[in-house]
């Protein structure tokens, strides 16, 4: 069946290229397998020192499991990993259009259109990995990349590795994403994922999350814990975008469209086109 036997795979195998994102997602560094056929990859390094030894490394093996097992078009993949004496390598899938975020500084703004066909990839690779009880709790732009043919994929995991349920929230990361319960510190499920859809529908259109308020972190709490929302005065956003993002921030989590209803959503349906089913 052509699939190849999980090898051991050693850093001998690899010719090393260029970093990627220079630091940003720690060391990884764009890959190539020296014998045919040539694939291309993203290595990253993690340094065993980093990581506590002990019962942390029992559950990042539990995690890489279950992310090598995740194979979705718009989820990063984790082909697999190894490791020599000091450090484990990650082989993780190379996107050839880079970063996400990158485009909407570079334009500001997304067109409706193009915020949809990235909505709808997000929202379809969510209902996959909630299926699979895997809840991303860090979707921003800053974690999506593009592949060749310009779509998108959710490619940092790193955080979630480090997320058992109760971990704590390092302040470091934008809070503009977090949704009400999280920022009021309740218990929290997938639900959270459908509260960042919006904000990310949201940041695609306007250029900036719903909820930002540049002087003060306490304001952003409110604005989130308020669900103020405001549409932006100097465009116009249409009337089915509006609903799409209202249906997804809504404080009750329990009240937030699902998944499943919002991939045909009226805004989802107008800038997507589906095979006839
Ligand atoms: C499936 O994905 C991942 C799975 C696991 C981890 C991870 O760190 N897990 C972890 C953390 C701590 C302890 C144990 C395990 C990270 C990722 N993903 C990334 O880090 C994305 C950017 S690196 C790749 C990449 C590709 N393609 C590009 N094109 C341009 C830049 C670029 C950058």
């Amino acid at each position: 069946s052509g699939k190849n036997p999980t090898r051991e795979w050693t850093l001998h195998d690899f010719d090393i290229g260029r970093p990627l994102g220079k630091g940003k997602f720690g060391r990884v560094y764009m890959v190539r397998t020296k014998s045919e056929p040539k694939y291309i990859l993203a290595l990253k390094t993690l340094y065993k020192s980093e990581i506590v030894q002990s019962k942390v490394e029992k559950q990042i093996r539990r995690e890489i499991e279950i992310q090598q097992n995740l194979r979705h078009p718009n989820v990063l993949r984790l082909y697999g990993y190894f490791h020599d004496e000091k450090r484990i390598f990650l082989m993780l899938e190379f996107a050839g259009k880079g970063e996400l975020y990158k485009q909407l500084s570079k334009y500001g703004s997304f067109s409706e259109r193009r915020s949809s066909r990235y909505i709808y990839q997000m929202a379809d690779a969510l209902i996959y990995l909630h299926g699979k009880h895997v809840i991303h709790r860090d979707i921003k732009p800053e974690n999506l990349l593009l592949g060749i043919n310009g779509e998108l994929k959710i490619g940092d995991f790193g955080w979630s590795v480090h997320a058992p349920g109760n971990r704590r929230m390092t302040l470091c990361g934008t809070l503009d994403y977090l949704p009400p319960e999280m920022v009021e510190g309740k218990a929290h499920n997938e639900r959270v994922d459908y509260w960042a859809l919006g904000v990310l529908t949201y940041e695609f259109l306007v250029g900036a999350p719903p909820f930002e308020d540049r002087d003060s972190v306490n304001n952003t709490y409110r604005r989130i814990a308020k669900v103020d929302l405001k549409w932006p005065k100097d465009r116009e956003l249409s009337p089915e975008v509006k609903d799409l993002i209202t249906k997804l921030l809504r404080h009750d989590p329990q009240a937030r469209i699902p998944l499943t209803d919002a991939i045909r959503h009226p805004w989802i349906l107008k800038h997507n086109k589906f095979r006839e089913s």
